[in-house]
């Protein structure tokens, strides 16, 4: 799968949070929040429904005043300028709002002049935006018999009419099929990449928008509880040391498994399970030592008289992550995985 690698990181942070914090009188929405995102990258805000996602947003845009902590966007302090900030920020809410009677060249141009740019300026860059988001056939449809898709590339050519320095995208591919994600995803990616635009975008697909950003923060219950790239959020689900050994092998006997328990270092497994279709009707079972065992384990398998057909270290990976912090919300328990 493609990610994302080559943002030019240029140590210039345009948003920076620190120990942001929003409550609604006894509920702590967003927790002490400290994060910085550099200008060009694309930071995907990921986490499940009411972890505080929007609320961080909206306190990014001086739209809601944190209860503590402080925001700077594009160096300006949103609750205090945040006109400024609106001015370079481009924000598509999740539930992006057109003139559905009129057409989507209509709606970028009603952008465009609130925006400031006279009629002909306006027509000129939202014909161009149109074609840039694939609508450039679509631009004298209404908005109204618009897919979701079609809505969403409309939102971002609407977003990047002031030509924006951060983008603000919540929930992008919301309601989208997995098609017009992906296209949508390469589309937000191509923006970022030609213009140096700061991308910042919430979500609860972890799948989704590992694809396209260059770092994600997981966000749960108001808390960032892990941030960076995939495989340094694989790392520190490692931090710990231990090593998962994956077996799989036909014959397997109850009598293997308690070997294999009784290997140094064992610290859990899970069942077997077997493998559908598998020729040899063989079992799958994972294994949790405190240091690498797979080469003992691979003679264990073999001694015992079944037969080996697979045996790895696991290396983590975006389901693992999901599951252990957004699933077993931040828990950090080991067994029966
Ligand atoms: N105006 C408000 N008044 C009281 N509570 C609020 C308000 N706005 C949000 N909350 C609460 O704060 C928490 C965080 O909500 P928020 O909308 O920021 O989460 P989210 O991560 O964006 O989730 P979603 O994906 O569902 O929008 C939730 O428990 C929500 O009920």
């Amino acid at each position: 799968m493609e990610r994302a690698t080559d943002y030019p990181p240029s140590g210039k942070s345009v948003i920076d949070l620190k120990r942001l914090t929003k409550r609604y009188g006894g509920h702590t929405a967003v927790n002490g929040l400290n994060l910085t995102i550099e200008r060009g990258e694309i930071f995907g805000l990921l986490g499940p429904n009411g972890a505080g996602k929007t609320t961080t947003i909206l306190m990014m845009l001086g739209l809601t005043e944190p209860t503590d902590g402080t925001a700077r966007v594009c160096g300006l302090d949103p609750a205090r300028q945040s006109l400024e900030v609106k001015r370079r920020v481009g924000y598509m809410p999740d539930d992006i709002g057109f003139y559905d009677d009129r057409t989507a060249l209509d709606n970028l141009m009603f952008t465009a002049s609130l925006n400031g740019l006279n009629a002909q300026e306006g027509r000129r860059r939202a014909l161009e935006l149109l074609d840039r988001v694939g609508l450039g056939e679509a631009a004298g449809k209404k908005a109204g018999t618009f897919s979701r898709g079609m809505r969403q590339r409309l939102g971002i050519a609407d977003v990047l009419i002031k030509k924006p320095e951060v983008v603000i995208l919540d929930e992008p591919t919301l309601g989208i099929d997995p098609e017009g994600v992906r296209e949508l995803l390469q589309l937000i990616r191509e923006m970022s990449r030609n213009e140096g635009l700061t991308v910042l975008l919430s979500s609860h697909h972890l799948h989704q928008v590992q694809q396209i950003c260059d770092r994600v923060g997981l966000f749960v219950r108001g808390e960032l509880i892990a941030c960076g790239d995939v495989a340094s959020l694989a790392r520190q689900l490692d931090e710990d040391g231990s090593v998962t050994v994956e077996i799989e092998a036909s014959c397997w006997t109850e009598a293997l498994t308690e070997r294999l328990k009784s290997l140094d270092g064992f610290i859990g497994s899970g069942s077997p399970v077997r493998l559908p279709g598998h020729p040899e009707e063989a079992s799958r079972a994972s294994f949790v030592f405190g240091s690498d065992q797979t080469s003992d384990a691979a003679k264990l398998v073999i001694e015992s008289g079944a037969r080996l057909h697979a045996i790895r270290r696991k290396q983590y990976g975006l389901d693992d992550i999901y599951h252990r912090y957004f699933e077993g919300g931040g828990s950090h328990e080991r067994n029966n995985r």
